[in-house]
């Protein structure tokens, strides 16, 4: 075989060899160059990354001491907080260990109480048929006090039914007599007067608690000895409280639907406004008078309402009125222009007196009344006297209407007439007035009908018509009842020659009058106007003593209307064994002796006096 090999397809052959090594050198040169690229990313990337390592150093190089500032602060915080974390610790293991101890008391505790309750339960077990009779004892206590609690209101009914038919029987008017001791006063008046210094002797004793011894002296005449006797007898030293407490039951009487009067009558200067009011309200009319100096009208008020109080609230009312009589005019301290109003007592179509318009205040507690008694007092008429520099001119006249709106006060002004009836038939007693008795067979206690009177003047408390017969509508009727608390004007001796207030009866009474009224003569040391005021006062003393002594002998005509005065008290003192407790405080002073009129004006049946001696 020919080895001829064609040149041109060798030198194709090569080329095409050659081609194939280009194209592997170019595919190597586009694969290098892509890495080339691909490292130049990289390398940009890297160089980034570089720079921003190298911001981020130079930050933190610049951040440093901050970070050691912080780092510092942060371990101070550390510190601190571990160190309360360790004291929390602390505390959490006392705490731990206090709970610990006390949940172990509480343990031993209850341990021992669950012992004790056993021991109850087996001892309640035991006891139970006691516990039972024990039960049974207390219901059958239960039912006995109840039982006995019936009893007791029983009792307390009966009481006051006792108490009052007791005060009847003591007799309804009482004269109680009060000495005043001798003040410092009366000497230096007594030297003034120039009646010497036996003016000023102690010529009053209170021999016992019921009876006075009087010396009666005169010049020239031996000394005579006289005793009074009156229900009770209070001396120098007896305190306001003491006199207080022989009055303080007639409250009581006050508000089991009796009309109660207590009054002070006596010589001028003689104590009677220190027993009424007390003297210091007098002396200073400002500050709060001392409870222990408080006369009759302050304790009075004192003691209605605290009676009032025990009572079921807004069943009682009261309403205060002050009067005062002078020179034989009514005035109404107590008007609106607050100088004193002149006012009419007349008799009304029953046959009581009234006082034309006058002011009744309501009030609530002691306190008012004596600021509206407080008030008024300086309205009232004084005048300075030889006896006396504080002299009231005037009869004073305080009154408490009481209104019981009680459901029940019909059934009490029925229940007080037939214990009145009930005593009239036991004591077989005769009434003192026969004209009341005549005039008022079935004497009643005012009460009203809801409606029938305006509360701001209430109908006079005793009233002359018949009783009217149980209404429906009288179980809801007003009952009223009046605390009358009179403070009388002095009486007193102008001279010689004008016996005004001396007047007597018996010619034994006319004796001890001459030798009393020889001693006194002169002593009030008054004229003038002051004389027409004297005089007006005497006479309606007087006034005051032919009404009780009327009353006294049963005589068919009181004379009621012979002064304002006993016009005005006619409901007070007219119509006292039926319903009213009056209760006359007569005065006695050493430096005078005036005891002529007191035993001639309320000889009723104490204040006599006693023979024999
Ligand atoms: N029992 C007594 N104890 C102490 N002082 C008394 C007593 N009684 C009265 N007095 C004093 O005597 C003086 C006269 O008393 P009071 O004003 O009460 O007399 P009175 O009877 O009301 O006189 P008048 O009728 O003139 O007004 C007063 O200063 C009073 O303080």
């Amino acid at each position: 075989m020919p080895l001829f090999i064609n040149r041109d397809q060798i030198f194709a052959h090569q080329v095409h060899l050659l081609e194939h090594k280009l194209r592997g050198k170019e595919e190597r040169i586009l694969e290098l160059e892509t890495e080339n690229a691909i490292l130049h990313l990289r390398l940009a990337e890297c160089r980034g990354k570089l720079h921003r390592d190298h911001e981020e150093k130079t930050k933190a190089i610049n951040y440093r001491p901050h970070q050691r500032n912080v780092q510092k602060i942060t371990q101070a915080a550390f510190a601190k907080l571990l160190h309360q974390v360790q004291a929390v610790k602390q505390d959490l293991s006392e705490v731990f260990a206090a709970y610990l101890s006390f949940a172990t008391e509480l343990e031993d505790q209850s341990k021992k109480l669950l012992e004790k309750l056993e021991e109850a339960s087996s001892l309640h077990g035991r006891h139970g048929d006691e516990a039972q009779q024990l039960q049974a004892n207390v219901a059958a206590l239960e039912r006995s006090l109840a039982d006995e609690k019936e009893r007791c209101s029983a009792e307390r009914q009966r009481r006051k039914e006792l108490h009052n038919a007791l005060v009847e029987l003591r007799g309804n008017i009482r004269v109680h007599c009060r000495v005043r001791p001798v003040l410092p006063f009366d000497h230096i008046q007594s030297s003034f007067l120039g009646s010497g210094p036996a003016s000023s002797e102690e010529v009053i004793t209170a021999i016992s608690d019921d009876t006075v011894l009087v010396n009666c002296v005169k010049s020239g005449v031996p000394v005579q000895h006289k005793m009074f006797e009156f229900e009770r007898v209070h001396g120098p030293d007896d305190s306001q409280n003491t006199v207080f407490e022989e009055v303080k039951p007639l409250l009581t009487s006050l508000l089991d639907g009796y009309n109660v009067c207590i009054m002070a009558y006596g010589q001028t200067g003689s104590g009677k406004t220190h027993t009424m009011i007390g003297s210091q309200l007098l002396e200073e009319l400002t500050g709060i008078q001392q409870e222990t100096q408080q006369g009759i009208i302050p304790k009075a008020a004192a003691e209605l309402f605290r009676l009032i109080d025990e009572k079921p609230a807004d069943s009682h009312s009261v309403e205060v009125s002050v009067m005062e009589v002078h020179n034989n005019e009514v005035f109404d301290l107590l008007a609106a222009d607050g100088g004193g109003q002149r006012r009419d007592v007349i008799t009304t179509s029953s046959g009581a007196s009234q006082v034309t318009a006058l002011v009744h205040e309501p009030v609530c507690g002691a306190a008012e009344v004596m600021r509206i008694i407080d008030r008024v007092l300086t309205l009232r008429a004084r005048c300075p006297t030889m006896i006396h520099a504080d002299s009231s001119r005037s009869h004073l006249i305080v009154t408490l209407t009481i209104s019981s709106k009680s459901p029940n006060a019909a059934a009490l002004a029925r229940r007080l007439q037939i214990a009145k009836k009930d005593m009239q038939r036991s004591t077989k007693k005769q009434w003192w007035s026969p004209r009341c008795r005549r005039a008022n067979p079935h004497a009643c206690h005012s009460f009203d009908e809801p409606g029938a009177s305006s509360a701001s003047s209430p109908s006079p408390s005793p009233c002359h018509s018949p009783c009217p017969s149980p209404s429906p509508r009288a179980a809801q009727a007003v009952f009223r009842t009046k605390l009358q608390l009179v403070d009388l004007a002095g009486s007193e001796c102008v001279g010689e020659t004008a016996p005004l207030s001396c007047r007597s009866q018996s010619s034994n009474a006319e004796k001890v009058h001459v030798k009393v009224h020889v001693f006194v003569s002169g002593m009030s040391g008054v004229s003038g106007a002051a004389l027409w005021e004297v005089s007006c006062i005497n006479r309606s003393l007087s006034a005051l003593s032919d009404v009780l002594g009327a009353l006294a002998e049963q005589r068919p005509h009181v004379p009621y209307r012979n002064s304002k005065l006993t016009h005005l008290l006619q409901d007070a003192i007219g119509d006292a064994l039926a319903r009213t407790r009056t209760h006359v405080h007569t005065h006695f002073t050493h430096l005078c002796l005036h005891a002529d009129v007191m035993r001639n004006d309320f000889s009723t049946r104490k204040g006599q006096e006693v023979k024999g001696l």
